[in-house]
């Protein structure tokens, strides 16, 4: 059992998304909400990865959002376990796009050794430089590509030199929100290579953001497949993989190519997201569900935890399965065993 660096209890959060006050008074509109992130329990385990995948809309960047603390919970919590020494666990952001989160009239140097002069963490400009050509290093750049421009460097250059920034805070904690969608898919391997180099070096603590299941395959230690707003299926990441339960994580692993079907289609079958300013009854999931019934439209599935470690939130799981001894509804997953140091990821990833 390994120790929980964050825990997410019942974590919710509702956007007011009305129309301005006097259109409302003129048209008779009543206000509107939209539950972004509604009542999910999840553990990120101290060292590990926790992934959280799904397609675009289902709130995966506003829990990222929460826990940096850009938003507040509307309901529920997020509980961080100490940092080092006590203090209180130092979390950093990986971005997107490296581009638009480098700023482009500052040399590299400049932008890897901002958060050291804005934490006061080197007491001389001699210090700073030292540190900034150890992150270049670290992130496989060269010393001299400090002085260089964020334009003058690929896409994947120039994730490593966020990762270089993001390190140079010294966090324990990374947040990182789609860090290599924007890349080619062999770039891809090398960034996540990388990040998995540094938390086996550093014991850093991921919390990982994508919509592609394939790009997370290799560096989670559980994944937590979102859907409008809830978690509806957590596992371990070869449980996931191997016995997938949820109707809609069999989805997302159908769009994954493999070695005999290179060019499957890679959108999700079973039609649109439905809005979710007004979501279906029952199980949100039930309009594209190929397995859904009456019970479907009408009862939200509770979570259910069942032994090998997985959390499902599915009516027809549970009348699969039966509830087994080892079931139990709702509550926050404890944290598991961390993977062991896999291979590393090839190019291709899948
Ligand atoms: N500040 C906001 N105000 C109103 N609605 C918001 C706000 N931020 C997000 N939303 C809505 O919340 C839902 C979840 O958005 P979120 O960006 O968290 O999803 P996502 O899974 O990260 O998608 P993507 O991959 O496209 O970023 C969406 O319907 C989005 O329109």
């Amino acid at each position: 059992m390994t120790e929980a660096a964050l825990t997410a209890s019942h974590l919710t959060r509702v956007f007011d998304v009305s129309e301005p006050w006097l259109n409302r008074v003129i048209e008779g509109k009543p206000r509107r909400s939209l539950r972004a992130v509604d009542d999910i329990d999840f553990v990120v385990p101290r060292g590990g990865c926790l992934s959280l995948v799904g397609e675009s809309g289902c709130g995966k960047s506003t829990v990222a959002r929460l826990v940096t603390g850009l938003y507040s919970p509307s309901a529920g919590e997020l509980r961080f376990a100490p940092g080092k020494g006590g203090k209180p666990l130092a979390a950093q952001m990986i971005f997107q796009d490296p581009y638009a989160s480098l700023n482009p009239r500052w040399r590299v140097d400049a932008i890897i050794a901002e958060p050291l002069r804005e934490l006061r963490l080197r007491d001389s400009e001699a210090a700073i430089s030292a540190r900034v050509a150890e992150l270049l290093t670290t992130v496989g750049l060269s010393p001299t590509d400090g002085r260089k421009y964020p334009h003058e460097f690929s896409g994947g250059q120039r994730q490593r030199i966020s990762i270089a920034r993001a390190l140079a805070g010294e966090p324990e904690f990374l947040i990182c929100d789609e860090p290599t969608s924007a890349l080619d898919v062999s770039v891809q391997a090398q960034i996540l290579n990388l990040m998995r180099e540094l938390q086996d070096k550093m014991g850093l603590t991921y919390l990982f953001i994508s919509h592609d299941l394939s790009v997370v395959r290799h560096m989670s230690d559980r994944i937590a497949v979102m859907y409008l707003g809830r978690i509806v299926e957590e596992a371990p990441t070869e449980v996931l993989f191997a016995t997938p339960r949820h109707p809609y994580t069999q989805l997302l692993l159908e769009t994954i190519p493999n070695v005999r079907a290179p060019h499957r289609d890679r959108a999700v079958k079973g039609g649109e997201v439905p809005s979710p300013v007004n979501p279906p009854s029952g199980c949100t999931f039930h309009p594209r569900c190929p397995l859904a019934d009456g019970r479907c439209k009408a009862e939200r599935p509770a979570v259910l935890s069942w032994p090998d470690g997985s959390r499902t939130a599915c009516h027809r799981v549970e009348e699969a399965n039966g509830a087994p001894a080892g079931a139990a509804a709702g509550g926050a997953p404890q944290p598991s065993a961390l993977r062991k140091s896999a291979e590393p990821i090839r190019a291709g990833l899948r």
